[in-house]
């Protein structure tokens, strides 16, 4: 299926998203961390706890951190659940980069590894890993329909995905105040501390145009999940969804 956020790329109509979405996160992958928990006013680490917790009765030994990023998450899931091997896999070598420092600095290098892999289309063997878990990146996926159901693929039967993603609130005064933070504040202090300028606005615009609550339900239940629930945290500023193969 087509969704809106598929259309939303960061740097203009020509070429391809994911394309353009791993030039973003090469560019902004130095200022990541710090803007991620400036924007976010430190809230995200709450709400990467509770995605974590929700693992925590299965005691995944294979975990697949997708979207990996800088390896926030990545780390905080390793020390929390103690798994085996935690892979963290991306499309961009400029945020892996910063996150294979991390991961050296909190000694964890014999557990975490990183590599280069776009979740549309992954090269694990089918069954490959007991948990999934992404932190904000599904919305930049080019394909949504093709990245879940590549993560149901890799899970081995009975595995566990979590998905965190930011959404919009729906209720007064939330909705209206969250209009203002995301389409003036974000781009205003993103710009200012990245200084790539359209980074900050692809934010908020694919925020706005991604499938929240009961709709991306649905997406990860046609893509082979079953027992899919969802938890709006923070007002609805976030959206927790939690799904089993
Ligand atoms: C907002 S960052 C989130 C990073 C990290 N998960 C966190 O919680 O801070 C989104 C990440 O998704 C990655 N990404 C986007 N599209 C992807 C795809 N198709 N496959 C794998 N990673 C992708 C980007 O390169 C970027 O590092």
């Amino acid at each position: 299926m087509n969704y809106p956020q598929e259309h939303i790329k960061p740097y203009g109509k020509d070429g391809k998203k994911s394309e353009q979405v791993e030039k973003m996160f090469n560019n902004i992958a130095p200022a990541y961390d710090k803007l991620n928990h400036t924007l976010s006013m430190g809230i995200d680490r709450n709400w990467r706890k509770k995605a974590i917790n929700m693992l925590r009765p299965f005691r995944p030994r294979r975990i697949m951190d997708v979207a990996t990023g800088t390896g926030d998450f990545a780390i905080l899931a390793c020390r929390e659940l103690q798994p085996d091997t935690l892979t963290g896999t991306d499309i961009s070598e400029g945020m892996m980069e910063v996150g294979r420092e991390k991961v050296k600095q909190a000694h964890l290098s014999d557990k975490i590894s990183f590599v280069r892999e776009d979740c549309t289309c992954l090269s694990f063997a089918d069954g490959s890993f007991d948990a999934v878990t992404v932190a904000f990146g599904v919305r930049n996926f080019e394909d949504l329909d093709k990245g879940i159901s590549e993560m149901c693929r890799v899970l081995s039967p009975g595995g566990h995905l979590v998905i965190l993603e930011l959404s919009t609130p729906d209720r007064f005064p939330m909705k209206q105040l969250f209009t203002v933070y995301s389409r003036i504040v974000i781009p205003l202090l993103g710009k200012c501390i990245s200084k790539d300028n359209s980074a900050y606005t692809y934010l908020p615009e694919s925020i706005h145009a991604f499938p929240q609550g009961e709709v991306m339900q649905e997406v990860i239940r046609k893509a082979g999940f079953s027992e899919v629930s969802f938890k709006r945290l923070t007002f609805g500023i976030c959206t927790l969804y939690m799904a089993r193969k």
